[in-house]
């Protein structure tokens, strides 16, 4: 990271599900940061949904918008920055975000992962459509299981929303103390 930085980003990664959306965004309020989803910057930038840039572009052309994404938002500070699942797991948009300032990985058990997609109506993940999503689960976990491993991990299975940020907290301000204040302090 560089030393001129003032305010580090924060970049959560980690498979879908974990609650990278949903944390990301209470986390920035903890913190007076600004808050990114790159999903929903592709969603803005395509003008129509993930689903439908999966279904009328295809896997690839939706990867090269992620790092188009990424190619704007590594010149930024004082973001809160929520990834897709896979975005983090290609090495030039790593390198690009990971020099910005704190990356971590939200983790849970595939049991848990099911459930929360599941019952997720607004976010549909093309990915996990079709006969057998938990097949599609552990299938994709485990092919990425070694990706998301180079990242400090956070396990989110039986915690809260706040419990995470807590957590989240406490490891950015151990690391961040002087460049940093959040609203509990
Ligand atoms: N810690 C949690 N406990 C229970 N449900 C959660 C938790 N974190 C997220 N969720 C729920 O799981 C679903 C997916 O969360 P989301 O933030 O979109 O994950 P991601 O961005 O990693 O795909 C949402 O419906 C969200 O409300
Ligand atoms: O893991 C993936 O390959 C994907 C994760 C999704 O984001 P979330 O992780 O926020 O669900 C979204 O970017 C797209 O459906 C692909
Ligand atoms: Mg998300």
């Amino acid at each position: 990271m560089s030393k001129a930085m003032q305010k580090p980003n924060i970049i959560l990664t980690g498979f879908m599900g974990t609650g990278k959306t949903t944390i990301g965004k209470r986390l920035a309020k903890e913190l007076s940061y600004n808050f990114i989803d790159t999903d929903v910057m592709i969603e803005k930038r395509a003008g129509r949904t993930i689903q439908k840039i999966f279904e009328e572009l295809g896997e690839s052309a939706f990867r090269k918008m992620e790092s188009a994404v990424v190619s704007e938002i590594a010149g930024m500070q004082g973001q809160v920055i929520a990834t897709g699942g896979r975005l983090m797991l290609d090495p030039g948009n790593a390198a690009a975000l990971s020099q910005t300032g704190m990356v971590f990985c939200l983790v849970a058990t595939a049991e848990e992962i099911f459930e929360r997609v599941s019952k997720d109506n607004q976010n549909v993940r093309p990915l996990l459509a079709g006969e057998d999503p938990m097949a599609r689960i552990v299938n994709l976990l485990e092919q990425r299981k070694d990706g998301y491993g180079r990242f400090s991990q956070i396990e989110t299975s039986l915690k809260t929303p706040d419990e995470i940020v807590n957590i989240l907290l406490a490891r950015f301000q151990i690391k961040f103390r002087s460049t940093i204040a959040h609203k509990r302090q």
